[in-house]
């Protein structure tokens, strides 16, 4: 069962991407981290490393968490696979939009059993990593907000949660699908970081005015000299915003 003392108590908007290459440097991490400040996110590498077990050891020192593993697969398969991430008792799953409207109904439809346990259910738009340009080398004419506006509104039809978006989208994802409709997004950089692969980013307390309900934040603070205080300094920054 998910431990949602954290959740009724406060809702922290930091998500902090855990993306290391195994468990011993996360739960270093973990330990140095308030779970009333933050919320935390287990990836594709940490999680095909060190599996399930270090969902269970995050969730037992109190942190809600996000399971980023973007599932992409017939509707049978992704199905199974949301429950599957239900059982673990994680906050937060997703799966890709581009997956479709049967494959997203489908995991809805799944998580239905678990009841008010189940996660929230999320799909991801277009990565943060992609501008126009890449998206016109994979046969996307489009802008990337307009296909982010396109697969959010299928997102949402679906009966999901939620998306994962760019900052920059999130003033029109609010006003197109409204207040309650969640937006994450990663893509994060304080003034001072460095922008590495992401393509569509935004400072964190202009993403919180933009309207981003969740800031996914991975190497500002686990590659900073002092990732605690990179973590409290982006903490006191969006606090009050
Ligand atoms: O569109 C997306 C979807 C997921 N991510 C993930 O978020 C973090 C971002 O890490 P940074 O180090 O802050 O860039 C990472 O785990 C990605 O897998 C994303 O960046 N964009």
């Amino acid at each position: 069962m998910r431990n949602s003392t954290v959740q009724i108590l406060n809702d922290p908007k930091i998500i902090v991407a855990l993306d290391f290459p195994s468990q011993d440097p996360a739960l270093a991490l973990a330990d140095q981290l308030d779970p009333a400040k933050c919320r935390l996110k287990v990836g594709k590498e940490l999680f095909t490393r060190s599996g399930p077990e270090l969902v269970k050891s995050l969730q037992g020192r109190g942190f809600d968490v996000f399971l980023d593993l973007k599932f992409h697969d017939i509707p049978n398969t992704t199905s199974a696979a949301v429950a599957a991430a239900a059982d673990l008792g994680v906050w937060m799953v997703n799966v890709h939009a581009s997956g479709g409207e049967k494959m997203m109904v489908a995991c809805r439809e799944r998580l239905e059993s678990f009841g008010a346990d189940k996660p929230l259910l999320i799909a991801v738009t277009v990565l943060t990593s992609m501008s126009d340009a890449d998206l016109a080398g994979i046969g996307i004419t489009d802008s990337a907000e307009a296909q982010v506006s396109r697969l959010a509104a299928l997102t949402r039809n679906c009966g999901l949660d939620g998306v994962v978006c760019s900052a920059q989208e999130a003033p029109r994802l609010k006003a197109e699908q409204g207040a309650d409709f969640q937006l994450i997004t990663p893509g994060i950089r304080p003034l001072t970081a460095d922008k590495g692969d992401q393509q569509r980013i935004m400072t964190p307390t202009d993403a919180l005015k933009a309207g981003s309900d969740y800031l996914v934040i991975g190497r500002p603070i686990t590659q900073a000299s002092d990732p605690l205080a990179a973590l409290e300094a982006i903490h006191a920054e969006v606090v009050s915003v």
